[in-house]
This record gives structure tokens, C-alpha cells and sequence, in this order.
């Protein structure tokens, strides 16, 4: 149970400077642990070197797959890039005030996937409910440069894959993510972090199977750039964790198809234009 102590007595302004951060580590381990310690994630987890990664086979039917790409078909408004076609949904434009994005409803298929990841405690319901879907669609031979998501989807990511499978790739723990400045890359098409030492490999690969869900937070999400490389034929080397879960031995190969992420998170407001976010 976290003890705030005094706090009616004194400001929180006034509070000393140590007191103030112990309180806010507390707060932030509670928001972290909170909720994937519940029994139903446990078998989920991946234990490793990469803390908080939950990988979950089958979380969609092949039905429901099908389903879901038939949607996409048909209702998306790609916006093309060189490394892949995206669309956000979730919020539009800038809103007034000009610091936050106005809040936009999500269509109905992807509330449902979002309402049941909810239900499941994929996410905090007060403080860090799921408000946003990215959706990414990759030929064969693209993929995402490795990144970080940044603070403004603080604190994790859940995707959902859709269509081909493809190696998912996280790289070693960096130094403190810089406080400020999560800026677009234009060439690499992704929020810029640090340069990564030339040659770096990846310290953690999943094979991600269609239907299936990853759930990236704390560690995984704070300081482990993700990415996907743009190769057309995925090769199972001993990194890839689930390779043997999945009937996988090391040389063998697999050729992608298109592939059609949902990449499900918190986007945080900076202003009280929408009244709910
Ligand atoms: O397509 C994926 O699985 C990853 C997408 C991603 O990392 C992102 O949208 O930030
Ligand atoms: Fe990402």
C-alpha cells in the first residue's frame, strides 16, 4: 500500500525535492506492475534478458483473422510510405489548443479487440486505458527501422499481427531515453532515438504468428528499440525465443507475405480539448 505522507498538511510544490521523487517512483512502479502481474499473463511471459514481454499464440481465430483483414480491405485509408503503409486511428486533427491531437472514435470492429484487451488487464483502465491503433501494412521486403514508441504512448504497446508472420527483433537496453525531443526520422520513417553502435544484433527475436498479440511494456517498451527488418524471407537463427514452441529448428526459412499489424496504445493528452481520452 503506498503511503503519501502528509500530504494535506503541506503543497505538493512544497514537499522536498527527494520525497517528491520517491513518491513518484512508487506511483510509476505501480502504474508498471500493474495489471500483467495477474495470474491469466503469467504463462505468457517471456522470461529472458528483455524484461516485460508477454507473447500470446492464437489470441485471434484464423476466422477472425480473415475477418479482420477483409475489414482493412476494405475501409482503409493507407497513407504510403517507403517502408510500409500506416494509418492511425483513434484521433484526427490537431485540436484547438494546438498541443494534443483531438480525440476520434475508433471503428467498431477494432473497439471490440480493444474493449477485450481491457477486460484481460492488457491495460490500466484509469490511468493508461487503450485509446489508439496504429495500423501498419508490409510487403514482402519491408519492415520498421528499430526504434523506441516514446513517452507519448507511455507505458507499453499491445500488437496484434494479421496476415504473414515475421521476426520481431529488440536490441540491447540503452541509456535513459532522452527526456525531450521524440521527433519523426524522416528517412527511417520512425520516432529518432540515439544511433545504435554499427553492427549492433538484435539481444531478443520472436517469431510473430498471425492472431497472435505482444505485449511490450516496462523495460521492453522504456529502453529496448524494437524493429522488423525489410527482408523477404524471415531465418530462424537461435536468438528467435519461440522458434521451438513453434516447430521451428535453427536454419530453417520462411518466405513473408503481407503482413498487417495493430499496434494498440495509450496516447497521452496534453490538453482537456476532447473531453474523454
Ligand atoms: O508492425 C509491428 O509489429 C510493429 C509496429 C511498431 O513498432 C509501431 O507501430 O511502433
Ligand atoms: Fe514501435
Amino acid at each position: 500500500m503506498l503511503k503519501v505522507p502528509s500530504l494535506s498538511s503541506k503543497p505538493l510544490e512544497d514537499l522536498p525535492k527527494k520525497l517528491k521523487e520517491n513518491l513518484a517512483m512508487k506511483l510509476e512502479k505501480l502504474s508498471q506492475t500493474f495489471p500483467m502481474m495477474e495470474p491469466s499473463w503469467v504463462p505468457h511471459h517471456l522470461a529472458g534478458k528483455i524484461q516485460d514481454v508477454h507473447y500470446v499464440r492464437n489470441f485471434l481465430e484464423p476466422k477472425q483473422v480473415e475477418e479482420f483483414e477483409r475489414i482493412i480491405d476494405r475501409t482503409c485509408d493507407w497513407e504510403k510510405m517507403q517502408t510500409r503503409d500506416t494509418q492511425e486511428f483513434g484521433s484526427s486533427g490537431t485540436c484547438p489548443c494546438g498541443r494534443s491531437l483531438l480525440r476520434a472514435a475508433l471503428p467498431p470492429w477494432q473497439s471490440t479487440m480493444v474493449d477485450a484487451l481491457g477486460s484481460l488487464g492488457a491495460f490500466h483502465p484509469v490511468l493508461f486505458p487503450a485509446n489508439s491503433v496504429r495500423l501498419n501494412a508490409y510487403k514482402p521486403g519491408q519492415g520498421i527501422h528499430p526504434h523506441l514508441d516514446g513517452p507519448v504512448y507511455f507505458p507499453r504497446a499491445a500488437i496484434v499481427s494479421l496476415g504473414s508472420h515475421c521476426i520481431f527483433d529488440f536490441y540491447p537496453r540503452m541509456g535513459e531515453p532522452e527526456e525531450h525531443g521524440f521527433s519523426w526520422d524522416r528517412d527511417k520513417e520512425v520516432p529518432s532515438s540515439p544511433q545504435m553502435p554499427p553492427g549492433t544484433k538484435p539481444q531478443l527475436s520472436l517469431l510473430l504468428e498471425p492472431g497472435s498479440l505482444l505485449v511490450l511494456s516496462g523495460d521492453a517498451f522504456t529502453y529496448h528499440r524494437h524493429g522488423i527488418k525489410a527482408v523477404e524471407e524471415d531465418e530462424i537463427t537461435a536468438e528467435v525465443k519461440n522458434a521451438k514452441d513453434i516447430g521451428l529448428s535453427v536454419g530453417d526459412s520462411l518466405r513473408r507475405t503481407r503482413r498487417i499489424s495493430l499496434t494498440i496504445r495509450h496516447l497521452l493528452p496534453r490538453c482537456n480539448c476532447s473531453p474523454v481520452f
